[in-house]
């Protein structure tokens, strides 16, 4: 059989909250294909339904109607295929770097390859030194490469983060959009990253997903044909801000 290319494949999802008996339409109809080793970036006004999408993929809510395919198969509870990031770290924090990410790590891998896929993700994330810290010690870029490193020692197929870099400052914020770069390139895993930062979706995705609001659907796709790193003051990537800034204006 031949091998599906496509991680995620998103056909008619409409999500409904109802809240004191009244029905409120979030989503309407989303369609979304997503290809395996891809980089998508979602934005959209807020309350667009973009963590809602998240999470209807990770089944922490449930479809309305519709369905999602991850890797082929319909989505019917928690898989170890995806993972997700939130805009918190949310670690455990009364144990270290090092035990955070150990406490994913299924109890069927041997104690020796356990210690070998933890000190991998660490470095990965650039904080060896920080190995036997706990996330008090740690700055929150610091704390949140931690929730990068614990999300992929999972070995998911697909990461998603939702705007995971909304609570850092400026600096820190573009330090990690680096770091997230490089874990990329090296990891080669799926992700799909939420977020309000134009310029971020830019610099980091291959397609920028534009939600409309009220009921939330896929306004356009942008795709983001720029080698990496980008130079955000290159021209094309200022146009391509341009376009995405037009959706917004006409939403
Ligand atoms: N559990 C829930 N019950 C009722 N309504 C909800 C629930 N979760 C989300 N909503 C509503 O769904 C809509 C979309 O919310 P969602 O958090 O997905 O938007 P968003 O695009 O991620 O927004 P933001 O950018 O502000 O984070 C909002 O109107 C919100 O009030």
């Amino acid at each position: 059989m031949a091998e599906n290319t496509n991680i995620l494949e998103i056909n008619g999802l409409h999500k409904n909250f109802f809240i004191r008996g009244q029905k409120f339409e979030v989503l309407a109809g989303v369609d979304l294909t997503v290809k395996k080793g891809e980089l998508l970036a979602i934005v959209g006004a807020s309350g667009c339904g973009k963590s809602t999408l998240l999470k209807l993929i990770t089944t922490l809510e449930t479809i309305s109607s519709g369905e999602i395919l991850l890797d082929g198969e319909p989505v019917n509870g928690p898989s170890p295929k995806c993972s997700m990031i939130f805009q918190e770290a949310r670690l455990f924090p009364w144990l270290t770097v090092e035990q955070n990410i150990e406490f994913v790590i299924s109890d069927a891998v041997p104690r020796a390859e356990k210690k070998k896929m933890v000190d991998y993700y660490i470095k990965l994330v650039g904080l060896t030194e920080f190995t036997n810290a706990v996330p008090n010690q740690l700055s929150g870029g610091m704390q949140q490469r931690v929730s990068i490193a614990r999300a992929l020692a999972t070995r998911p197929q697909l990461l998603l983060l939702d705007e995971p870099f909304g609570a850092l400052d400026a600096f820190t914020r573009m330090a990690m959009q680096q770091e997230v770069l490089r874990i990329w390139e090296q990891d080669k895993t799926t992700m799909m990253i939420v977020t309000h930062d134009i310029d971020e979706a830019i610099y980091l995705s291959n397609r920028v997903v534009i939600m409309g609001k009220n009921p939330g659907v896929v306004k356009k796709i942008v795709p983001v044909n720029l080698p990496f790193p980008r130079d955000r003051t290159d021209s094309t990537f200022l146009e391509i801000r341009g376009e995405i800034m037009k959706e917004f204006l006409d939403t």
